[in-house]
């Protein structure tokens, strides 16, 4: 018998009235597998994970967790541990107490799991503190304790990072990685805008965007070869520009400029295509593409220079700003010998 995935959504809808907030969504989890379901604000992502959790109902489709249909049952029932944006701990109960909630809730409590719960998520000895006490970073952690404490087959986390400043989601997010790491059988389904979240963390992502599943795949693939125009820009923000097939085996032309691009599909010699190139490719450079530079922002380790070609704007994230011409004024962009990707249009 082939092995059940630990979560599968079976063409779940769901309607607010007249909103359609989630459509047509199959997605499948493996047992151990972490997947990000990553998409921009209002896409769904978070109706999926409430669909899963049991905190709505769906209007058609099923949720099922290892091959049974749970889609009838309530929240307390799938056994679950879920984290979410704010850390709801209660705040009149000890770090312990709120570790050992849902112990108790199944008559399982055990003093040795909360402390080696605590363990896990690098606050030993932090049991006798009230959650006021504790930094936001803190409390997330002792959510994720609480959420792990069951021992749930499946993991759900929806933002768990967003309410952290930056500094803070950057040490979580590494701890998240260990904790994914330390726990090869749990399954999780980890909500997120934040494409560095889903980039660290999941071994697949599902794109998301209006109420849909855009793409899904190994997160390395998402991003060498992006299978849609959306995923491209919204995973690692890729420029998208025009150009022509000069060869079937891969060489595309953009403005004068002939470069090798890798394509998910056959190559049609003389076809029109869009072509994804990431704005760190990019060098200034006297041989490149004819561009007009229209702005120039710096971000710390980077500068990034948008540029119009042909009329669409190209960004280019650059070390230094030595050497630009003023903005307004012509310049040139070397594309890269590789690393070009032909996307559908
Ligand atoms: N309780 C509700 N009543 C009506 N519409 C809702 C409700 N909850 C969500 N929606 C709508 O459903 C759509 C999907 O919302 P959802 O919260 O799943 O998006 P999201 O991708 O998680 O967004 P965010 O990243 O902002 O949390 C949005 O258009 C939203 O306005």
């Amino acid at each position: 018998m082939t092995e059940q995935p630990a979560v599968r959504f079976d063409r779940v809808q769901v309607r607010y009235g007249a909103v359609t907030a989630l459509d047509d969504f199959s997605l499948d989890v493996a047992a151990g597998e972490t997947v990000a379901l990553l998409g921009p604000s209002g896409s769904g992502k978070s109706t999926a994970l409430k669909a899963l959790a049991g905190f709505l109902t769906p209007s058609s489709g099923r949720v099922l967790l290892n091959g049974r249909d749970v889609t009838g049952l309530p929240p307390h029932r799938r056994g679950l541990g879920v984290v979410v944006q704010q850390y709801a701990l209660f705040p009149h109960m000890t770090v312990a107490e709120n570790v050992a909630f849902g112990l108790r809730a199944r008559r399982s409590f055990s003093a040795k799991r909360v402390t080696d719960m605590l363990e896990l998520v690098g606050l030993p000895g932090f049991g006798k503190r009230y959650p006021r006490e504790l930094s936001g970073g803190q409390q997330q952690r002792v959510a994720i304790a609480r959420a792990l404490a069951i021992a749930p087959p499946v993991l759900l986390l929806d933002e768990p990072l967003s309410a952290l400043d930056a500094q803070l989601r950057a040490d979580l997010l590494e701890e998240l990685r260990r904790l994914r790491d330390e726990l090869p059988d749990v399954a999780m389904l980890y909500v997120t805008h934040d494409q560095t979240e889903a980039l660290t963390l999941a071994d697949r992502i599902a794109v998301m965007r209006d109420a849909r599943l855009v793409d899904v795949d190994t997160a390395f693939d998402l991003y060498q070869q992006p299978p849609s125009s959306f995923t491209a820009s919204f995973l690692g923000g890729a420029n998208l520009l025009a150009g022509t097939v000069v060869s079937a085996g891969g060489l595309v032309r953009i403005g004068g400029v002939t470069l090798t691009a890798s394509s998910a599909d056959p190559l049609v010699e003389g076809a029109d295509v869009r072509v994804a190139i990431r704005p760190h490719t990019l060098v200034v450079a006297d041989d490149g593409l004819e561009a007009t530079l229209t702005g120039l922002q710096w971000r710390g380790a980077t500068f990034r220079l948008t540029c119009l070609v042909d009329g669409m704007a190209v960004h280019a994230d650059v070390p230094s700003a030595d050497g630009l011409p003023p903005v307004g004024s012509p310049i040139r962009l070397r594309l890269p010998a590789t690393g070009a990707a032909v996307v559908a249009r």
